[in-house]
Parts: C-alpha cells; structure tokens; sequence
C-alpha cells in the first residue's frame, strides 16, 4: 500500500477527470471545471533562472539566436492528405502566421491550379510584414508564372538524389546545374529574392551537392536549400552537411525536414548550430506524410535555447489559436503530446511532481505556460495523488483543513481512486463532505452515487491505507485525531 506522504510516495499528486477532452482540437487550454484539472497558482515566481548551464554554447557558427522562419503551412501543409484551403482560409492563415510573426510565408505553386495562382496573387495583395514565397520547380515555365504573382521572392526546387534523378525527373547534375543558374539569372533579373533547394539531399551525393550550391552561389542566389524529403537523416548527419555547406556558399542556407523518424525538431536545431540560417515550419508540423518540423515544437525547442530572441521577435500567445485554426480546417485533433498545447504539455500528476510544482514550477518545466498563454494543472484526481495537491484543491473550494486533516482527506481519495477512476467532482465531493463529516454529530456517506460492491471494497482499501498510513506515521495520525471536534470517531481510529 501507498503511503499519503508525498516525499515518502514516489509517485502520488493529481487531478483526473472523466470530463477532459483528450485528443481535441480545444482540450489544452479550456477552463479547468470542463476539462477537469485544476489549474494551481504557485507560491513563488516561476522560472526565473539567473542562468542556466545547458544554454548552447556560443560559437561562430550557430545561429541558434538569429534563426529565420519559412512558415509553409500554406504549401507543404496544403501537401497534407486532409488540407483543403478555400481562399478565404487561406487568407486567414497568412493573416494569423503574419500575426505571429514569422519571417517568410510559403505558398503552393502558381502552376499548380488556376485557383492557386489567383490565391498567391491574393495573398500577396494583403501588404503583409512576412515575405511571400512562392514554391516551384527549377523550370524558366514555372519562374515565369511566379515572378508575375507579385510574391517577394521564388523556391525552387529539384531532385538531386539518384532515386529522383532517375525515377521522378530523369535529368542529370549538369542539367540540373545549368537549369538552376537560368532560372536564379532570371529571378533575380525581376529583382525578387531566389532560393535553390535540392530535394532528397540526404540521399544525393556530396560532392554533386556541393559542386551544385557552390556554383548557384557564385551567380548570386540568396538561399540555398537543404531537404531532408524522406525524413531519414540524423542530427549528426545534418550537423555535419550544414557545417560542410556553410563552408563553401557564402549565401543563407534553408534547411527542411520531414519527420518520418521523429527527428525533425533536432535536425532544425542542429542546422542552426551548423550555420544554418532558415527553418521551414508548419503548423501542427503538417505536410506530406507525417509531415515536418513543427511550428510550436521549434519554438518550445528554442525558447529553452534563446528566451529572450524567441519571446521578443514571436507572438507566441496566438500559437493555440493559429493551430486549433489549422486543424479545424484540416479535420484533425491535436494531439494529447503536442508541444506546448497538446492537453496535457503542462499538467502534473505524480504528487512529488505536483508539491514540487506547486512550490516552483522550474523544479518540473523547462518551458513556462504563461509565455505561450497556457495554464499549468495539477492533476489531484486519483490514486497517486498526494495531500499537497489536495491542499492546493482544499485551498481552492475555500474550505479550510489543517494538514493533518488533509491527509486523512487525501487517503479516502486515494482509497475511493483504487476502487474505481474518479472524476474531478468526485474528489470535489470527497473533500467537502469529509469538510462537513468534521462539524457534524454524523458522517454523512463520503461518495452518495456508490454501489454496495464500491463501499465494501473503499471501506476495505481505506482501512489498508489507514493501517499502512497509521504503521507509517503515528504522530501526524495521533495529530489529526487531537484537532477533530470532540467525541468523532472514525471506523479506522483515524479524523474523519
Ligand atoms: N517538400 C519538398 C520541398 C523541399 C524544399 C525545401 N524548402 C521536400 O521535402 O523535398
Ligand atoms: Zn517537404
């Protein structure tokens, strides 16, 4: 059996509920009552560090505090299998991302529908701060059609693996070479900027890489790009391919990963260590497959690196509704893990975590909710559920208890927990009639709604907890009884 202790309790201190929206679009953020965590003010100021020893350390190669965002939502996102974009939508997207703050906003290919060209031409109408990009294959055809949109400036993009040079475009590196010095001359010539992205740069050969970007370098291209398109490259990998690359163009270098083995957060960070100067997002991190580094999760990566850059150039309090905007549209829930809004990013539930947390949260979140609008909860609802969290709960209902008391509370709803999952309102419940058991002449049932079966069985684990708890502390069980009104007793010798 447990003890109710916190300190003694390696896990024990939460709040669950039968009413939380696990998995929804609007779970994270809701009010407490509805989605059944409590959230908890907390005794000190949270996370202040003077500093802090896992800060990158600085060299003259990172830009882990200069970074760049190319948000692509609005291409590689409409690249996944549920985006359907109406112009409208569209226009609210770039209007939310331009809000947020991002450098560049991305857009489908002029070339790919009529309606996505007059779309771009739309989007770049609005006189937005971030720059329009258009994305588009290394063809004069299609830079035709972009530098006419009206964007700021032109991706383009080609194969360069074996696999896409032999099975998708069939051209050769000179081809390939000679088509992308065309198209930069001529995007340039229109005075917009040029980036030159390889496709499938983790699988094409070194040297034809660094052949190829040295020689759009040279004839002024202003990004050149780095795609991990199929998602397998490792953070040491693109370390070492970003350091390469960075010494021998002298233009920025973009980098994109797709995140089909979970590393393409690490991969956009380690680029920036290496040199790397832009990272394409998106939001929820959609796009083919499984999509891309995510918007919210580079930043929850790089606030930890940089607060101060990522919280003055980012308005990261709309990043909720940019995403419950974005998966509305595209029918998806976010997910229970998301970064910094997924439902339970900041909710604690073991009860060292939860009396930790509730003296200073730094002890167990390395990113503060607040920056980003978020609430932290405890969760104070079940069997690992410890009396700070329950103090904390007592302290909310305006009840007042000693600490004895408390944890006498605190072992009946552990007991109930064992029995069966409890709600939010049933640990509410616990707590106000144990509260009013201790000034009446009677106990009145803790738990109206249980069955004969469920009483047996809490009467039966609350003697265990009792016992295990009196076994454990006979003092504060001796305390507890001292301060209940006289004449109560309980069955278990313990206030109630
Ligand atoms: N979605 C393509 C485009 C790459 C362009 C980089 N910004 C890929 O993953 O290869
Ligand atoms: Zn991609």
């Amino acid at each position: 059996m447990c003890p109710v202790d916190d300190a003694s309790n390696g896990v024990d201190g939460h709040a669950h509920t039968n009413g939380h929206t696990n998995g929804t679009t609007n779970g994270a953020n809701a009010a407490p009552e509805t989605n059944g965590f409590v959230a908890v003010e907390t005794k000190q100021n949270p996370h202040i560090q003077t500093s802090n020893p896992y800060q990158p350390v600085g060299d003259f190669l990172s830009n882990i505090s200069r970074f760049k965002i190319i948000e692509s939502t609005l291409r590689e996102g409409e690249q996944f299998a549920n985006a359907y974009f109406s112009t409208e939508v569209k226009i609210q997207i770039a209007k939310a991302l331009d809000d947020f703050g991002v450098d560049y906003i991305e857009l489908t290919s002029p070339c790919a529908s009529e309606q996505s060209r007059l779309d771009c031409e739309a989007i770049c109408k609005l006189g937005l701060k971030a720059k329009i990009l258009t994305h588009v294959r290394c063809t004069m055809e299609d830079a035709r059609v972009a530098v006419e949109t009206g964007v700021d400036g032109v991706d383009v993009v080609i194969g360069t693996s074996s696999y896409l040079r032999e099975h998708s475009h069939g051209k050769d590196m000179t081809y390939i070479k000679n088509a992308a010095i065309e198209v930069i001359k001529f995007v340039k010539s229109k005075g917009l900027e040029i980036r030159f992205s390889s496709e499938d740069s983790f699988r094409s050969d070194l040297v034809d890489l660094l052949t190829l970007y040295s020689a759009v370098d040279k004839v002024g291209v202003h990004r050149v790009g780095i795609a991990d398109t199929v998602g397998c490259a490792t953070p040491r990998q693109v370390y070492d391919l970003v350091r390469t690359l960075r010494g021998v163009v002298s233009c920025d270098i973009e980098t994109h990963f797709h995140n089909d083995t979970g590393c393409a957060i690490a991969n956009a960070y380690v680029a920036l260590e290496a040199g790397a100067t832009h990272i394409d997002t998106s939001v929820i991190g959609i796009g083919e497959r499984n999509g891309i580094t995510p918007l919210g999760g580079l930043m929850a990566r790089m606030i930890v690196a940089d607060r101060e850059y990522v919280t003055k150039k980012y308005n990261l309090k709309k990043l909720k509704e940019i995403e419950d905007l974005v998966a509305d549209n595209v029918e998806i829930n976010i997910p229970f893990n998301n970064y910094i809004t997924g439902f339970s990013a900041f909710t604690h539930k073991a009860g060292i975590h939860a009396k930790a947390i509730l003296n200073n949260p730094s002890t167990y979140e390395i990113i503060n909710p607040a920056d980003f609008g978020m609430t932290r909860y405890v969760h104070f609802a079940s069997r690992l559920t410890g009396w700070n969290a329950i103090k904390s709960r007592v302290e909310q209902l305006g009840l007042e208890m000693t600490d004895a008391q408390i944890k006498v509370c605190t072992t009946k709803i552990k007991a109930m927990a064992d029995v069966r999952p409890i709600a939010i309102d049933d640990a509410d419940s616990i707590i106000r009639t144990f509260h009013g058991n201790l000034h009446r002449k009677e106990d009145v049932p803790l738990l109206p709604g249980m069955t004969e079966e469920e009483k047996k069985l809490f009467e039966m684990k609350q003697a265990e907890l009792s016992g295990e708890r009196e076994k454990r502390s006979l003092d504060e069980a001796a305390d507890a009884q001292a301060e209940v009104p006289s004449g109560k007793k309980t069955k278990t010798g313990v206030a109630a």
